[in-house]
C-alpha cells in the first residue's frame, strides 16, 4: 500500500472531527471518500498532509512512518494536497501560482516541468502572465491540480475539486483525473459529487459524523441503495 491510515482521530477543542479512521491507498489506484457536509472529509486530509496535527492515529506513505513529519516534508516525500476552494493567490500571474507547487524543488527541470504542465493546459498558459483572477472557476481548479503536479506527487489528494464548477467542466476535471491516474499517479479524491466519484474510483470509503460508515468496492457502495439515499445524496442535490 502507498498509503496508510490506521486509526486517525482529530479534535478541534470539543468537535471530534475525526473518529478513528482507517484507509489505505494502492499503488496506481483511485481511491474516494464520500460524506455529507461537516462529515470529517477535509480535516481527514488535512491530518494526513500536515497541515492539522492528529491526536491519535499512524500515517504511513511509502513504506514509512510520517505521522510526526511535517507538511512540507510530506510533500518532499510525494504526497500533495489540492485543497478545497483551490487557494488559488487571485493577484499573483497564472505563472507565479504554478512555480508556488515547485516550493519544495530547485534546479532547471523546474521550469521544464512547468511547461509541461502548460502545454497539458493550453488554456493556462495562454494566460501565464496574467493575475489568477481572470481565471475562470474551472481554470483555476486545473491550476490548482498543476501547482500540485509540480510537486512530482506519488499520490495527490483533492478536496471536493468538482465544487461550484459546471457540469461540463466538472466532466472535464474527472476525465483529467482519469488521465492522471492512468499516467500512473495515485488520487485519494474526496467528493460531494458522489456518481462521478464512484465512476472513477476503485474503491471508497463512507464517512458519517467523523467515523467510517461503510467501505468497499466502488461499484458495491454505488449499489447500495440506502447508503446513497441516507448519506450521500446525489449528485444534483451536491451540485
Ligand atoms: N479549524 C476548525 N476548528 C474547529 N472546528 C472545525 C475546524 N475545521 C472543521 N471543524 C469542524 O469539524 C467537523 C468536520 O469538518 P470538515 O470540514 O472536516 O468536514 P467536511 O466533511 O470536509 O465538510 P465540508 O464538506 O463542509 O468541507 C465539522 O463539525 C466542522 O465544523
Amino acid at each position: 500500500m502507498l498509503l496508510e491510515v490506521a486509526g486517525l482521530d482529530l479534535r478541534y477543542g470539543a468537535t471530534h472531527a475525526v473518529k478513528g479512521v482507517s484507509l489505505t491507498v494502492g499503488e496506481g489506484e483511485i481511491v474516494t471518500v464520500l460524506g455529507a457536509n461537516g462529515a470529517g472529509k477535509s480535516s481527514l486530509l488535512k491530518a494526513i498532509a500536515g497541515a492539522e496535527k492528529p491526536t491519535g492515529g499512524t500515517i504511513q506513505f511509502n513504506g514509512r512512518d510520517i505521522t510526526g513529519r511535517g507538511a512540507s516534508q510530506r510533500v518532499r516525500d510525494g504526497l500533495v494536497l489540492v485543497p478545497e476552494g483551490r487557494q488559488i493567490f487571485v493577484s499573483l500571474s497564472v505563472e507565479e501560482n504554478l512555480l508556488m507547487g515547485a516550493y519544495t524543488r530547485s534546479g532547471a527541470e523546474v521550469a521544464r516541468d512547468a511547461e509541461e504542465i502548460f502545454d497539458r493546459f493550453p488554456n493556462l498558459e495562454a494566460r501565464r502572465h496574467a493575475p489568477a483572477s481572470v481565471l475562470s472557476g474551472g481554470e483555476q481548479q486545473m491550476l490548482a491540480v498543476g501547482r500540485a503536479l509540480l510537486a512530482r506527487p506519488k499520490l495527490m489528494m483533492l478536496d471536493e475539486p468538482s465544487l461550484g464548477l459546471s457540469p461540463i467542466v466538472v466532466d472535464q476535471l474527472f476525465d483529467l483525473i482519469a488521465e492522471l491516474n492512468a499516467q500512473g499517479l495515485s488520487i485519494l479524491l474526496v467528493e460531494q459529487n458522489t456518481q462521478m466519484a464512484l465512476e472513477v474510483a476503485s474503491r471508497g470509503y463512507v464517512l458519517e459524523l467523523g467515523a467510517l460508515r461503510a467501505e468497499g468496492t466502488a461499484e458495491e457502495l454505488a449499489a447500495d441503495a440506502s447508503l446513497v439515499e441516507a448519506y450521500l445524496g446525489n449528485a444534483e442535490d451536491a451540485a
